[in-house]
């Protein structure tokens, strides 16, 4: 019997394609036990030359495909909430890319069930929470050195959006990401939103509201404002700085190479989020893997799913309404203090 975890990815595109390679060729202690896609030539391609993976096109086989020990999901958002209510079914452990459910209510639904099984079983895709300037920048601040934080300056840049991507989505799918990255690194809850829309760029498909200017309120009285630009053309650019009392601090600079030649200084700019955040997906996944095999689950949890789901909610109301949004959360219910798990056979 194997000595891996095995895992089954569920959906086998963007994300689901990189995990799968990341699983299989660079965390170490897992195996892909088997792969999910309604596309079995997609599923196939991204299983590749991998030996002994099933490809399945329905979720359920392969959650309960021989081996399979916890799951993966990198389906489309609107998937996860059956994908997690199935893995929690079956007492598997489980690492969902966000948005862990889109809408609140359904997110609700997910936090409710894992408090009724009493133990902790989802980590959420969050991944910037595992990138070493991130994680330089959340030690500085609850380090104390510059004082209280009042405000967050956000750039969040993609080079071009999908062709499916609406405007809502720069909220709900884009800045979901500096409202978890908000919430983390000064401890509080986001409690109101409201986004400006600039003229839209030339370079922006018709009708979508490109860029646009994001700014929350926190329950302690900072200020968090984001760029969010998706189809800016020059680079994935993602940089934060945080103001405080005594001092500031700014991150998302780093991932650059200077090039040098003929006379000029070139510094490249990365184009994708595979890349600027290669380091802090393996972390992340080599950090859920090892957490795992020792029958725990660590890392952002469905409360923080469910609230960004809730802000990003406000936030598309105050996209379309223009009015200063109120974000509605619902009351912490008692979550699972223990996050001790059966551990998988043979760990
Ligand atoms: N953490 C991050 O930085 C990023 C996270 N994401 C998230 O990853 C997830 C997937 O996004 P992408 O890979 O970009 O999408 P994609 O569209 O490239 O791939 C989604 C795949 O899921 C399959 N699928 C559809 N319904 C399914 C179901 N019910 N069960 C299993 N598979 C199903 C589709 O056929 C497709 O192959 C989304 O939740 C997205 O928000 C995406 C990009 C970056
Ligand atoms: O999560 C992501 C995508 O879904 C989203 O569409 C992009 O804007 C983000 O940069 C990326 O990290």
């Amino acid at each position: 019997m194997s000595e891996l975890l095995g895992v089954a990815v569920l959906g086998a595109g963007h994300m689901g394609a990189d995990h799968v390679r990341r699983l299989d060729g660079v965390v170490s202690g897992a195996r892909v036990a088997a792969v999910a896609d309604p596309d079995a030539e997609r599923a196939k391609e991204a299983v590749g030359g991998i030996g002994g993976v099933v490809v399945h096109t329905e979720v359920e086989a392969a959650l309960d495909a021989p081996g399979v020990e916890a799951v993966l999901i990198a389906s489309p958002g609107e998937a996860h909430e059956e994908a997690l209510l199935a893995a929690f079914a079956r007492g598997l452990p489980v690492l969902c890319e966000k948005p862990m459910v889109p809408d609140s209510a359904g997110a609700l639904r997910v936090v409710e069930a894992e408090a009724r099984l009493g133990r902790r079983l989802a980590q959420i895709g969050f991944m910037r929470r595992y990138d070493a300037e991130y994680r330089r920048l959340k030690s500085l601040l609850d380090g104390g050195r510059l004082g209280r934080p009042l405000m967050l300056h956000c750039v969040h840049r993609n080079v071009s959006s999908p062709p499916h991507f609406t405007s809502a989505m720069l909220v709900n799918s884009s800045v979901s990401h500096e409202i978890d990255a908000a919430r983390w690194l000064l401890g509080q809850e986001l409690t109101a939103v409201t986004v400006l829309r600039p003229r839209p760029s030339a370079g922006a498909p018709a009708g979508l509201s490109d860029p646009q200017f994001v700014l929350f309120e926190t329950e302690g009285g900072a200020v968090v404002d984001v760029e969010v630009f998706v189809n800016c053309g020059f680079g994935y650019e993602v940089r934060c700085e945080a103001v405080c009392e005594a001092g500031s601090a700014r991150i998302g600079q780093a991932h650059t190479m200077v090039v040098t030649a003929a006379g000029g200084a070139r510094e490249e700019v990365p184009q994708d989020y595979l890349v600027r955040f290669a380091d802090a997906y393996d972390r992340e996944v080599q950090s859920w893997v090892d957490a795992t095999r020792r029958g725990r689950v660590t890392g952002p949890g469905t409360w923080d799913g469910y609230a960004a789901s809730a802000v990003a909610e406000a936030g598309v109301r105050a996209l379309e309404t223009g009015a200063r949004t109120p974000v509605d959360l619902a009351p912490r219910p008692a979550l699972p203090t223990s996050s001790w798990n059966k551990r998988p056979r043979n760990t």
